[in-house]
């Protein structure tokens, strides 16, 4: 029987997991961990590469489509003996002799999941079904990244795990924040019904460097904005409030839960929280003075409030984030200021 406790009132696994590859017992054989990434070309998936290469036992296959993640993102690894980039889409399904699957192909942005809502519901359902199928052959232990959105427009603040959340069934958001229920779904009937070791992550507002310039999301925005010396764009109303986790502490937060023993969901971000005008005013005073804020139109279903409660995240996983916002920001101007070749004027 699988050790691993679940959180909160879920039922725990009814059967035993499949077995793993006999590699991992060999007496012969260096037993590396292969580690399957999907979406690791993205902005989050490429820096949990870099950190799971780190570790010589580790070999990592990527699998991205490159919808919104890059090569470029991963050019350091390319031709490692240990690393293997993948061009396929989670949509269909992929044979791999893994250990490890961390599932993060799914497009971020509201403005990329918004673009095609019909592709982003088949990678969240069709994708996730395919990766758990993926893992039952195999007997590998699967992290899906799922998301804040799940809560929707919360109506109790902070957002703990046992919240379920206030979602727009129907509106432009639901491809997403509906499409990562149901992953969450297609997790709990594998791991009840087939045993399947499981791990969800439900990841609050996440920055850094390698976002793409163009993202469209708040952070990405504003830098690009500060740098370029165009006006920050606080959506209206501007008092909607978000809490934002750098990369490298949402990365550990991640391999903890991994390699820990509880399915989750657990909570993984960031407890500042700010206002878009706060966070437009930081950005102004730590990137560029001059720049000047404007209000414009916001989009339907935005949600007002968001902060998580990490009590899980510090108890069972002993993690909380270090990086504050005031110190991470510059971090990611410096990688802005690189690619946009805009050097700080001193
Ligand atoms: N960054 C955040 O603030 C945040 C917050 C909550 C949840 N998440 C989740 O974390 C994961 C990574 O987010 P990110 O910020 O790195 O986004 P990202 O857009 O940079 O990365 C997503 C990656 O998935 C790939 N992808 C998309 N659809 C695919 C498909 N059908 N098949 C194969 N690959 C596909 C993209 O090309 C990209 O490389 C996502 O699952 C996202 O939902 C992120
Ligand atoms: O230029 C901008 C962009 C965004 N915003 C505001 O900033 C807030 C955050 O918007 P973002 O687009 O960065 O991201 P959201 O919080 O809406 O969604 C994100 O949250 C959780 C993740 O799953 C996803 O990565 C993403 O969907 C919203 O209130 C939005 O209205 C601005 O004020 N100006």
């Amino acid at each position: 029987m699988s050790k691993e406790a679940s959180n909160g009132d879920h039922n725990s696994a009814a059967k035993a997991p499949p077995t793993p590859s006999p590699l991992r017992f060999s007496k012969f054989f260096q037993s590396n961990m292969r580690i399957l990434i999907t979406g690791g070309a993205g902005f989050i998936g490429s820096h949990l590469v870099d950190r799971l290469m780190e570790n010589e036992k580790n070999e990592v296959i990527v699998a991205d489509n490159y919808f919104t993640g890059s090569k470029d993102n991963l050019k350091k690894w390319i031709g490692h003996p240990r690393f293997e980039l993948i061009r396929h889409d989670v949509t269909e399904p992929l044979l791999v002799e893994v250990d490890q699957i961390y599932h993060l192909a799914c497009p971020a942005s509201p403005i990329f999941y918004k673009y095609n809502p019909v592709k982003t519901i088949k990678t969240n359902v069709i994708g996730t079904l395919n990766m758990l199928g993926l893992a039952k052959r195999v007997g590998a232990r699967i992290l899906l990244t799922s998301t804040s959105e799940v809560y929707g427009d919360p109506l109790i603040h902070p957002q703990n795990e046992s919240y379920w959340g206030n979602v727009n069934p129907i509106g432009v958001r639901s491809c997403y924040d509906e499409g990562k229920r149901v992953a969450e779904t297609l997790m709990f009937d594998y791991h009840r019904q087939h045993g399947i070791e499981i791990r969800i992550a439900r990841i609050f507002n996440t920055y850094g460097p390698r976002m793409n310039i163009d993202d469209g999301r708040v952070v990405s925005n504003f830098i690009a904005q500060a740098i370029r010396n165009e006006p920050l764009t606080v959506q209206a109303p501007g008092t909607q409030t978000r809490s934002f986790c750098y990369v490298s502490d949402m990365v550990d937060g991640l391999i903890r839960l991994m390699e820990g023993e509880n399915t989750g969901p657990i909570n993984i971000g960031n407890p500042g929280e700010f206002t878009m005008i706060e966070l437009a005013e930081t950005v102004k005073e730590l990137i560029n003075p001059e720049v000047k804020i404007i209000s414009v139109e916001n989009t339907p279903d935005d949600p007002r409030q968001r902060k998580p409660d990490i009590t899980k995240a510090k108890e069972l996983l002993g993690w909380e984030p270090k990086i504050k916002l005031r110190d991470g920001l510059p971090l990611m101007e410096e990688d802005f200021r690189q690619r946009l070749g805009v050097p700080r004027k001193n």
